[in-house]
């Protein structure tokens, strides 16, 4: 029952994705008990909407992949209440390893955070 998408996991994110193209999008109102900082989305779970978003990008290709690392940058807290876009896109493939980009989008415009990963296919 997956924390990040399984409708039926009771204290899941309930995430659903879908492919635009070549991206992979969801979208996320944090709510109070997402919090870390007073009134912003705890960083961690901020992670958890990156990586999924990329694990999903290689799910709907019919890829089973793990994430085996990971790099986050935060540039601009999101606000508790505010939904935000989250979209992913391939940048690389090698063998069993492929990279992924993904980023926070505010309803400005603006990123506020993005994250690179390398996943590797499992049987
Ligand atoms: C019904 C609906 C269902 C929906 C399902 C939705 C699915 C989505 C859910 C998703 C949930 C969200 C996602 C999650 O939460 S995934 C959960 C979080 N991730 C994990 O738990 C992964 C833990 N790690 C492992 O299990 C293993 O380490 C894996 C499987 C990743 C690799 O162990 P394995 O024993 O298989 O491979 P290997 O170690 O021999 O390495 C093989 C080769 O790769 C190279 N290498 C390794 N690492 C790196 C690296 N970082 N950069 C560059 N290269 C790297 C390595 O040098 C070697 O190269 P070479 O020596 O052969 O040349």
């Amino acid at each position: 029952m997956c924390f990040a998408c399984s409708p039926r996991n009771p204290i899941g994110l309930h995430l659903r994705f879908s492919m635009d193209g070549d991206t992979c999008r969801t979208t996320f109102t944090p709510r109070e008990e997402h919090q870390g900082w007073n009134g912003c989305m705890h960083g961690g779970l901020i992670s958890t909407l990156l990586d999924e978003v990329m694990a999903q990008w290689l799910w709907r290709q019919g890829i089973s992949a793990m994430t085996a690392e990971m790099t986050t940058r935060f540039s601009r807290p999101v606000p508790i209440g505010v939904p935000v876009n989250v979209e992913s896109r391939l940048v690389e493939h090698k063998g069993r390893l492929w990279a992924l980009s993904a980023r926070v989008i505010l309803p400005d415009g603006r990123a506020a955070a993005r994250a690179t990963a390398k996943f590797l296919t499992v049987d």
